[in-house]
């Protein structure tokens, strides 16, 4: 019977709080990560991005609220050993190399990987000819490429990364980028803190946002983004073709140029059954262009409306 219940999500919190002095950094947060879900956590400076993360892994008591990490309270042995952690302000030892970092994380986490292993974690990060030098010689994108290596290494079936790709290139964000797609192949767990939103937007299945402590909007990218427009450029539209673009959803149209609001439920065949209509109806499609809100306008309304509707 137990067997057949649902694994518990990878996070769970509920109505965290947190004051430093006088200042409320967190203030009512309740999200979730499922198991193999990537959430992105997004929100201006300030917003109390960090200290959630910091209450998630029980590094920073909350004053109020309740966090389970796989199923589990925060604090439990059990369920540290299986969250891999990348802090915003990393630093790993720098008389070790870096083969050695990742045999003393193993070692903390009481997991068995061989060094086999811990080698191809270096490599997945770009330092698999670096694994034999200091950390101290390593410039802050290689130690940054090291914590992501430490927060791997030991199997881990969530990972919290806050600010992952801050001192990396361009290369190392895209090398990034891939790790959490094959992450989340492999059914792990990734809450994500970032300031670069297409990161986000590429690789997250859910997004919370944050501002002055508190969740001003979450949900899938989809949801958060809602309506799509398809813009397209057309030639021999008669009445008929025109009704059809017309039933896709809001029509307008500026000469040659029509632009279709699409419902939320539109699903896959939305976009070229009215294309293949149009085709049917004696219409010459010259371009279809999907148009999407980025999630950067999105996340920048978010933020303006909560700045308008602030009285504090
Ligand atoms: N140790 C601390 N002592 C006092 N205040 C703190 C401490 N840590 C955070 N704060 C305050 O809590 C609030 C939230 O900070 P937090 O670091 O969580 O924000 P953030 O969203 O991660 O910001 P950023 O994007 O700049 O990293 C800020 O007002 C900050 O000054």
């Amino acid at each position: 019977m137990v067997a057949e219940l649902p694994p518990a999500p990878a996070v769970w919190c509920s109505d965290l709080h947190k004051r430093y002095r006088r200042r409320t950094a967190v203030d009512g947060v309740s999200l979730t990560v499922g198991r193999g879900e990537v959430v992105g956590l997004l929100g201006p400076n300030g917003a109390g991005k960090t200290t959630v993360i910091k209450i998630l892994l029980g590094l920073v008591r909350p004053g109020a609220g309740d966090v389970l990490l796989l199923g589990r309270p925060a604090r439990d042995p059990y369920a540290r050993a299986r969250v891999g952690y990348l802090p915003e302000l990393f630093r790993y030892q720098p008389w070790l190399t870096a083969a050695e970092v990742l045999a003393l994380h193993v070692r903390l986490a009481g997991v068995a990987v061989p060094p086999r292993e811990r080698l191809e974690c270096l490599a997945a990060v770009g330092l698999a000819d670096r694994a034999g030098d200091r950390v101290g010689g390593f410039s802050k994108g290689m130690q940054q490429r090291l914590g992501l290596a430490v927060a791997l290494v030991a199997r881990p079936e969530l990972i919290v990364l806050d600010e992952p790709t801050s001192a990396l290139d361009p290369i190392g964000r895209a090398d990034v980028r891939d790790l959490l797609l094959s992450l989340k192949d492999r059914g792990v767990a990734v809450l994500l803190n970032s300031h670069l939103i297409g990161e986000v937007e590429r690789v997250c299945d859910r997004v919370v946002i944050l501002d002055k402590g508190q969740v001003a909007a979450s949900g899938t990218l989809e949801e958060l983004l809602g309506r799509r427009e398809l813009r397209l450029r057309l030639d021999g539209v008669s009445a008929e073709a025109e009704a059809r673009l017309a039933a896709a959803g809001r029509l307008t149209r500026s000469g040659s140029s029509f632009t279709v609001t699409l419902p939320a439920d539109q699903d896959t065949t939305t976009v070229p059954d009215l294309v293949a209509d149009l085709v049917g109806l004696g219409v010459r499609v010259h371009t279809v262009e999907p148009v999407r809100i980025s999630l950067e306008e999105r996340l920048l309304d978010i933020l303006r409306d909560g700045q308008s509707g602030d009285s504090r």
